[in-house]
């Protein structure tokens, strides 16, 4: 633990461009222990080039990335093993067994083989997916393959957590147990950085919610202090405001009607 410093990430000026185009346009962030902070934006606004910029997989930025204390840049990737990670899409491991891919997670992590296999085999029991562990994940539901992404991104109980849209496909009860488990581990000062465009969850799970709109953050604060910027109560209508787009009743009007036989060009 970093003793006395409650600091686990800190962005600053941080600014990417792929070519000519920029993607990053000077991103600032403090983020303390124990936040649930849900990572929001449209396609395209950034949230997967910062998450991967974090993770040391991009490393031609511009600013100032801290984890635990550490600048990433320094080369040095031990701040990694204190990190978890479920990607938005995992399909390259289709061809492993649940439990081959959740043993190489954790051994990747340093956690002996005896020890993740034991881990992995409670981990998948309390997902009722035990029966399955030796199944191919391509025989598995999207469902199912996102318990096991999240599991994998566990089973080195992790500092902080990076999951970019990992309940898409999860029925409302794994939901409810997800949504739980993350509360108990920010409770426990883990810190979760939650990628998502399904809003009624983010502004559920999430203690803090930070929206990026063309690679600049918008809007940073709890839900509560983002609905004091908009009329709209909701996070996606909060959403649809700050990012401009206000048509969708219109749009869907204009929809409904062709439907139902109007042939006016109005
Ligand atoms: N490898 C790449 N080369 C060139 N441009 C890229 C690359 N990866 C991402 N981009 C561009 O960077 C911008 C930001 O992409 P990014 O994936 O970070 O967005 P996002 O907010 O995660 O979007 P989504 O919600 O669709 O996942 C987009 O315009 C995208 O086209």
């Amino acid at each position: 633990m970093e003793a006395g410093n409650d600091k686990v990430l800190s962005i600053r000026n941080l600014t990417m461009s792929y070519g000519s185009k920029n993607i990053l346009n000077g991103i600032n962030l403090e983020v303390t222990r124990g936040q649930i902070i849900g990572y929001i934006g449209p396609n395209g606004a950034g949230k997967s080039t910062t998450v991967k910029i974090m993770l040391g997989l991009i490393d031609d930025y511009k600013g100032e990335v801290i984890v635990f204390g550490q600048d990433i840049s320094s080369g040095d990737p031990s701040y990694k093993k204190r990190i978890g990670y479920v990607p938005e899409n995992a399909e390259v491991y289709d061809n492993l067994t649940a439990m081959e891919y959740l043993v190489f997670s954790g051994e990747l992590y340093g956690i002996e083989r005896d020890a993740a296999q034991e881990k992995a085999e409670r981990l998948l029991q309390q997902f009722d997916l035990q029966e399955v562990r030796h199944s191919r994940l391509s025989s598995f539901s999207k469902g199912m393959k996102q318990k096991v992404m999240i599991i994998a991104s566990l089973l080195h109980d992790p500092d902080l957590l990076f999951w970019d849209e990992p309940l898409s496909g999860l029925d409302a009860n794994s939901m409810m147990v997800i949504q739980e488990i993350l509360a108990q581990l920010a409770a426990q000062g883990k810190t979760i950085f939650y990628s998502s465009h399904i809003m009624d969850l983010v502004e559920k799970i999430s203690n803090r919610i930070v929206l990026l709109v063309k690679g600049e953050v918008v809007a940073d604060g709890t839900f509560e202090e983002l609905q004091e910027l908009s009329a709209e109560g909701s996070l996606s209508g909060i959403f649809n405001q700050l990012t401009g787009f206000t048509e969708h009743r219109s749009k869907a009007r204009d929809f409904v009607s062709i439907v139902q036989g109007d042939r006016s060009d109005a």
